[in-house]
């Protein structure tokens, strides 16, 4: 008899990034209802999003966002849906899943619904492998093991910062991969979820995605992009590199494969052209830069990490371009940010120093 899997209804808040009605709702209520929302309103601030009733939720837009951070608000995107990071930094809550107003619930090979917030929680729940891999994938699911030949002394597993979904449909493909194969859809169901080894980078899409505010939340800044900015559509993609690294440094595991959300919509290739470019030739440095990044030992919490992380990222990326100047800056402002409004309790202050 399969153990039921925690709710985590008051340990865990779902943002979601918006500039439309969440009319998407409907479809999860059965899922979601339970859950506290962050709803993180982008652009017009005058606009109303409608939120179906019977939903328990705050909304921020960017006169809160403002009103709360003041100068610090300039870490904040404004025009992309980076500017979800903000709900990761109000939230009060141990877990978070953000999903995006374009994801719908998805069917497994049996036709049954998938309750994505369900295998997130499984997946964030159970250990991680990230110091070898096993060749069944995770070893903690049921009806799975360790396979001969896998350490005893690795067994026991890592914390799970980060559990990464997947979509059905419309997959999370670049403009150019887009632009060549306009109408490919992802239909294959991948029954699998797995670590992704210490020492390898992944692309993390911010879709469909769980993480654990305590041990990582701190690193999730989803960076500077939309308005003003060079970029757009590298917001995740950041935050996924800076986590891999800290995650690596600080022994946690981060989990990519099931659940399957449902993206209904692709988004204007040619407008995702002219955010993605300059990232798109960019992340041929930055890539190496995070693949050779190294923490010092003494970063042993995650804004030393990501402190550490912000000056070496101005030193070596900003003679890329000056815009990796400006992150820098805006990556030690986040982090202000994030201690401002999540000052450490005494039991973190003496975790975070050692005397515990
Ligand atoms: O200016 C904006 C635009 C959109 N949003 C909200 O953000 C999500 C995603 O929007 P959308 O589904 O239109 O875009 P996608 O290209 O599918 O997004 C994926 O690509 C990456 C973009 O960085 C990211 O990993 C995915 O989100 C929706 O909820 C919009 O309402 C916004 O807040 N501001
Ligand atoms: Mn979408």
């Amino acid at each position: 008899m399969a153990a039921s899997t925690p709710l985590l209804t008051d340990e865990l808040d779902i943002v979601i990034p918006t500039i439309r009605n969440l009319d998407f709702l409907e479809m999860w209520r059965p899922f979601f209802q339970p859950y506290h929302l962050i709803i993180v309103q982008d652009g017009d601030p005058t606009k109303t999003i409608a939120v179906p009733d019977g939903f328990d939720y705050e909304l921020y837009n960017r006169n809160d966002i403002n009103r709360i951070l003041g100068p610090k608000a300039s870490c904040i995107s404004f025009k992309d849906s980076a500017c979800r990071c903000f709900g990761y930094m109000v939230s009060k809550k141990k877990y978070i899943f953000t999903i995006d107003d374009d994801c719908f619930v998805a069917k497994d090979p049996s036709g049954k619904d998938i309750n994505a917030l369900e295998q997130h929680i499984k997946n964030i729940l159970s250990p991680s492998t990230p110091s070898f891999f096993n060749t069944l994938y995770d070893p903690y699911r049921e009806g799975a093991d360790f396979v001969r030949g896998y350490p005893f002394s690795l067994r026991e597993g890592a914390p799970t910062a980060v559990s990464h979904g997947l979509w059905l449909n419309i997959p999370d493909y670049d403009a150019p991969t887009q632009l060549v194969k306009p109408r490919e859809r992802n239909t294959r169901y991948v029954d699998a979820v797995m670590t992704i080894p210490k020492g390898t980078l992944f692309p993390m899409c911010g879709m469909n995605l769980t993480f654990d505010r305590d041990l990582i939340g701190p690193a999730m800044y989803f960076g500077l992009m939309g308005d003003g900015q060079p970029i757009g559509r590298y917001d995740d993609m950041w935050a996924g590199w800076c986590v891999k690294v800290i995650c690596d440094h600080l022994g946690l595991g981060v989990k990519t494969g099931l659940p399957y959300i449902w993206h209904s919509k692709a988004s204007n290739p040619f407008v995702n052209l002219k955010k993605e470019y300059k990232g798109i030739f960019w992340q041929e440095e930055i890539i190496p830069f995070f693949q050779a990044a190294t923490l010092s030992k003494d970063c042993t919490t995650v804004q030393q990490c990501y402190i550490e992380l912000s000056k070496q990222v101005k030193e070596k990326l900003g003679k890329v371009d000056e815009y990796f100047v400006k992150l820098s800056d805006a990556m030690v402002t986040w982090i202000e940010a994030w201690d401002e409004l999540n000052p450490p309790t005494k039991s973190s202050a003496k975790l975070a120093n050692g005397s515990a």
